[in-house]
């Protein structure tokens, strides 16, 4: 189903090319799409991916579209938001950058109040992203709704009532798919290491992710009653798992996400003193 919904992206790089490729002619049709990029050779490749309409800068196209999606680097977001805006009528703003606030945003775009702050991830581009979302009161429910569909063309969505709680949702869903990534890389050293190829041993981990995360999925219960299913007393996944509890993995992966959000904190109060 197509609507006519039409949306800016300013910045084409990974998290918005995954959006994009989420959304172009499932939500609404690539035309409808217009990406701002200074790189010429991003809009080239996602112009003929998804037929969307570019720009080297921000221009009356962005003035007509009703969302503009805020897709760059918080150290770039400066320059983006000055040069929005004399582009500003009533779209509604959904920012994806981590730590920037919602509240300086409006300070910096002049006091405007239509802005929606999300933290997507970057599965996104198959479907499956994780959407983290927080509105202004100033964003109307038509505004809200339309970011919200936005993002569930692209996944699901959960909003929090309270901003701050961005910063964990970075740390989480935002950051999480490296973790897991990170995690396959060590499951398929593990594998070579122990005499498989590098193919078999990312072929093994990756299988193993897929299905034991939508076992979880599908699953009515807790998920640490799946882990103890798979681990027999005295047998290898206990080996597996005794070793990483005394080698303080749990808490490792805790402290790590921890520091993620502390970092997100750390990046809105930089931005926010700007
Ligand atoms: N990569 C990820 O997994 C996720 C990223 N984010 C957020 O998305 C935002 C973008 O991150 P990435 O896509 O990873 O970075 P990226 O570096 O891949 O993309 C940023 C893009 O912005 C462009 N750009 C730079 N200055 C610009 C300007 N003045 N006007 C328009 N475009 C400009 C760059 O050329 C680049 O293509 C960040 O704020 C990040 O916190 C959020 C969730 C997940
Ligand atoms: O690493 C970052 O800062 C961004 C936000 C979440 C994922 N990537």
């Amino acid at each position: 189903m197509q609507t006519e919904l039409k949306i800016a992206f300013i910045g084409g790089g990974n998290m918005a090319g995954a959006l994009i490729g989420g959304l172009a002619g499932k939500l609404t049709a690539g035309a409808n799409i217009h990406v701002v990029d200074p790189n010429p050779a991003t809009l080239e490749k996602l112009s003929q991916q998804f037929g969307v309409s570019t720009a080297g800068a921000i221009g009356e196209v962005v003035a007509a579209c009703d969302m503009v999606v805020l897709a760059v680097k918080p150290q770039q977001m400066k320059e983006v938001v000055a040069a929005l805006q004399p582009r500003l009528r009533s779209q509604v703003i959904v920012s994806v950058a981590a730590g920037v606030r919602a509240s300086d945003l409006s300070r910096m775009l002049g006091g405007h109040g239509a802005i929606v702050r999300t933290m997507p991830n970057t599965p996104a581009l198959i479907g499956k992203g994780m959407t983290g979302m927080a509105a202004l009161p100033g964003v109307s429910p038509a505004q809200r709704d339309a970011a919200e569909a936005v993002m569930r063309a692209v996944g699901k969505t959960l909003w929090v009532s309270d901003e701050a709680l961005l910063d964990p949702v970075t740390a989480v869903s935002g950051s999480g798919p490296a973790y897991v990534f990170y995690f396959i890389e060590a499951m398929q050293q593990a594998a070579q290491e122990m005499g498989l190829s590098a193919e078999q041993g990312v072929e093994l981990a990756i299988a193993t992710f897929v299905g034991a995360a939508q076992l979880a999925a599908d699953s009515d219960e807790p998920v640490s009653l799946l882990r103890e299913r798979v681990t027999s007393k005295g047998g290898t996944t206990y080996a597996a798992l005794t070793s990483m509890e005394s080698d303080g993995v749990k808490q490792s992966i805790v402290k790590a996400l921890k520091a993620a959000a502390a970092r997100g904190k750390e990046m809105g109060d930089e931005f926010g003193r700007g």
